[in-house]
């Protein structure tokens, strides 16, 4: 089938330790996505992708210059840059909440068929209890359970869906549910470990993941750095943190001379 490669489902994480942050997750829909990661399907790419504001005052500003990347299927990712240089602007635009003003953008979406039965990943009544069974062997106050469970059905956009019945979600509803679940357990070891656990399992969801912290680096398959509203560097880890901490030491040693 030819949209066998396109589907998936995406979804933005608000980080609950720094909620300015966010994280952009595709988790593909079917196994092709797997097998075919070694060829040139990406699962979040963009290309030469501009954005431009116009101010109150009527002045249009650039925002995003000229972005391009590209996340392999299965992988976590993470974006790096000084603070104002584009980065949530440009997950807005990878997760088709604003519309660049040129370039491309391609995420896989969900499509019409899901490969792997969310059927078996999902195990209670309703989305709420659902999110809530993984809990049930921390030991966590009512309070404590209520609060994660709103907090990771918030994370992936399904909030209001908290009473539904699970049978009555489509197949991408349910694969939002099941990484809510995986979010709620795992908050006390951080929101960023519980992505990797998912990326890592086998191989069929990708992040993005937005990032000021060099420590996180260490969970990441790849980097991207971005300045003043152009991706500058992308590459392994190694290559990326590499970059930054250069470009530190320079910035200090600009000050001490
Ligand atoms: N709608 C808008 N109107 C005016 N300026 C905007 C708008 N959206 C974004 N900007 C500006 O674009 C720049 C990039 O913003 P963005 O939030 O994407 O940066 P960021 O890299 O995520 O920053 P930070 O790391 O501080 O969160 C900022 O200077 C911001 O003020």
């Amino acid at each position: 089938m030819a949209h066998a490669f396109a589907g998936g489902t995406s979804a933005i994480c608000r980080c609950p330790h720094d909620p300015g942050r966010a994280a952009l997750v595709s988790r593909p829909r079917h196994r092709l996505c797997v097998l075919a990661s070694s060829l040139p399907t990406p699962a979040i790419e963009g290309q030469g992708v501009e954005l431009s504001v116009t101010t109150r005052r009527g002045r249009v500003l650039p925002v995003l210059k000229d972005c391009s990347l590209r996340v392999p299927p299965g992988q976590l990712w993470m974006l790096l840059g000084p603070n104002g240089c584009g980065k949530s602007t440009l997950l807005k635009v990878l997760a088709g909440f604003l519309n660049p003003s040129s370039g491309t953008v391609y995420i896989n979406r969900p499509c019409s068929y899901v490969f792997q039965n969310p059927d078996h990943q999902v195990v209670m009544p309703t989305v709420e209890s659902d999110v809530a069974f993984g809990l049930g062997k921390l030991n966590l106050s009512l309070d404590e359970v209520r609060s994660r469970v709103s907090q990771s059905l918030d994370a992936v956009g399904m909030l209001s869906y908290s009473q539904r019945p699970i049978q009555t979600l489509s197949g991408g509803q349910k694969q939002r549910v099941a990484i809510a679940g995986a979010l709620a357990e795992a908050s006390k070891m951080g929101v960023i470990k519980a992505v990797r656990k998912s990326v890592g399992a086998g191989g069929e969801v990708s992040a993005l993941w937005v990032t000021h912290r060099l420590e996180e680096l260490r969970y990441a398959d790849g980097a991207i750095y971005m300045e003043d509203g152009q991706t500058i560097i992308q590459g392994d880890v190694s290559t990326i943190s590499k970059y930054i901490k250069k470009k530190q030491a320079r910035y200090f040693g600009h000050f001490e001379l």
